[in-house]
């Protein structure tokens, strides 16, 4: 075992250390470790980097990624909310009529694309349980390419017993099948964030899925463990799988060497690559990974807020009531000073809106300038900015400065944004 994992450690070494100066980790590990290797809804998922300026990133020194809205952005709806007059304290009712359709789906496409995270490492080194946290930390859709394979044997598909041959012999199975199923699963799920595990596996898988998909990934997880470890692990794993024997094991390890290792050392040459070490126990594998995921959480809740502004403009009523808690606070100027909570002072302008609306004179238009996000935790953050809101009955621009805070909550297992506070006040 440790003239195997010695040989394992070596192979990982040389791969890897052309170009330990973009490696995540420390260097001094690599030895030691030895072998290589949600959520907002479809209008966020949809709404992407269509329509106006973008969120563009940076990496500041300390590694933190920084949201820029560089241009702004720019909002053109087709209705309003009228945000000045109505008497402070009224309490209205929703009116009878239903809010005209909302038309953020039509100005949000077209979709960004998915943002994928692939997962690699050995056969045992906890990309599946660690996948499993990440699942239930930041709403990602988790793809096994392994639990996909074996899923189409199940089902009995024509592939099935070329799939099962291969998996038992511990080979790759054919780039056309494994992307087939992965592109049926992200189409079929209704998130952008994809966790994607096993995969690529070899040149052909990562070469074929760019070319079919057209996606990068964001980065790739490398879990980094021994191959003396991985064994250990496989062989305790008990799920029963046909490969998990110690004949087949050893040809995974092979395969993984000769075929994996290259499509990480390819990551790593492009600075995709993010190594962790895997042989810590589970608890610490997942801090270490924690921090590469907040940047998808701000993202998020930059989306969220562009599509409440979007709702607030369009006079869409459902959006604002999806994206607003029902408890929500808030200081604007129409409520002259006093704090509201709930949604009904804030419901009156929709209704006012949908009851004597004449597109014309309601056309509205946001655009954000000098957005900040800043995440407090995985489950609170604050959207700062200035909104510049165009009425074109009028032509006049109303300047605000405007905080919202957001809380992330699962609803029918499902992450979301919701504002929980906002603070608007003439700029
Ligand atoms: N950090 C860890 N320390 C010890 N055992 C682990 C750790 N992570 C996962 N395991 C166990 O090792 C086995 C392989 O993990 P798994 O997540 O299935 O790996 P993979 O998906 O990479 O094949 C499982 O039995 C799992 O419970
Ligand atoms: N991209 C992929 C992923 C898995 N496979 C096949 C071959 C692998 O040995 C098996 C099992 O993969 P899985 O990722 O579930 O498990 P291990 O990481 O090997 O523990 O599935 C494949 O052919 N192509």
């Amino acid at each position: 075992m440790g003239g195997r994992s010695r040989l394992v450690n070596r192979a990982i070494l040389r791969t890897l250390s052309q170009h330990s100066s973009s490696s995540s980790s420390s260097p001094s590990t690599l030895p030691a470790s030895g072998s290589g290797a949600n959520a907002v809804r479809e209008e966020v998922k949809s709404l992407g980097r269509a329509g106006g300026a973008i969120l563009g990133s940076a990496v500041d020194e300390s590694g933190a990624r920084k949201a820029q809205w560089g241009a702004g952005w720019v909002f053109a709806a087709a209705g309003l909310v009228g945000m000045s007059g109505g008497a402070v304290g009224s309490l209205h009712t929703q009116a009878e009529e239903e809010p005209k359709a909302s038309i953020v789906p039509e100005v949000a496409r077209p979709a960004s694309k998915p943002r994928v995270v692939f997962v690699l490492g050995g056969p045992g080194s906890g990309k599946g349980t660690q996948c499993a946290k990440i699942v239930d930390s930041y709403g990602f859709v988790h793809l096994s390419a392994g639990d996909l394979l074996r899923a189409e044997i199940k089902s009995g598909s024509p592939d099935g017993t070329m799939i099962q041959n291969m998996i038992k012999e511990g080979k790759i199975v054919p780039s056309s099948v494994t992307i087939n199923l992965l592109k049926k699963a992200m189409a079929e799920s209704n998130t952008d964030k994809f966790l994607i595990d096993g995969f690529p596996r070899n040149e052909e898988n990562r070469a074929d899925f760019e070319k079919v998909t057209g996606i990068l990934p964001e980065f790739i997880l490398f879990f980094d463990c021994p191959e003396t470890e991985l064994e250990r692990r496989l062989l305790g794993r008990n799920e029963g799988r046909v490969d998990d024997n110690i004949e087949t094991i050893r040809k995974r390890f092979k395969v993984f060497i000769e075929s994996s290792l290259p499509v990480i050392d390819h990551y790593e040459k492009i600075g995709k690559a993010r190594k962790i070490d895997a042989t810590k126990s589970r608890e610490e594998v997942f801090n270490a990974i924690d921090p590469l995921f907040r940047p998808f959480l701000e993202t998020d809740l930059q989306r969220a807020t562009e599509v409440l502004l979007k709702g607030i403009d369009s006079g869409d009523l459902s959006t604002y009531e999806r994206f607003c808690d029902p408890g929500m606070t808030a200081f604007e100027p129409e409520a002259s000073g006093h704090l509201v909570k709930g949604l009904d002072f804030h419901r009156f302008y929709f209704n006012k809106k949908v009851a004597g609306g004449n597109e014309a004179e309601n056309f509205r238009q946001s655009t954000v300038t000098s957005p900040v996000v800043t995440l407090l935790d995985s489950n609170v953050g604050l959207v700062t900015y200035t909104r510049l809101v165009q009425d074109r009955s009028s032509s006049e621009v109303k300047a605000y400065n405007e905080t919202r805070l957001w809380q992330r909550k699962k609803v029918n297992g499902q992450f979301e944004w919701k504002n929980v506070h906002f603070h608007r006040s003439l700029a």
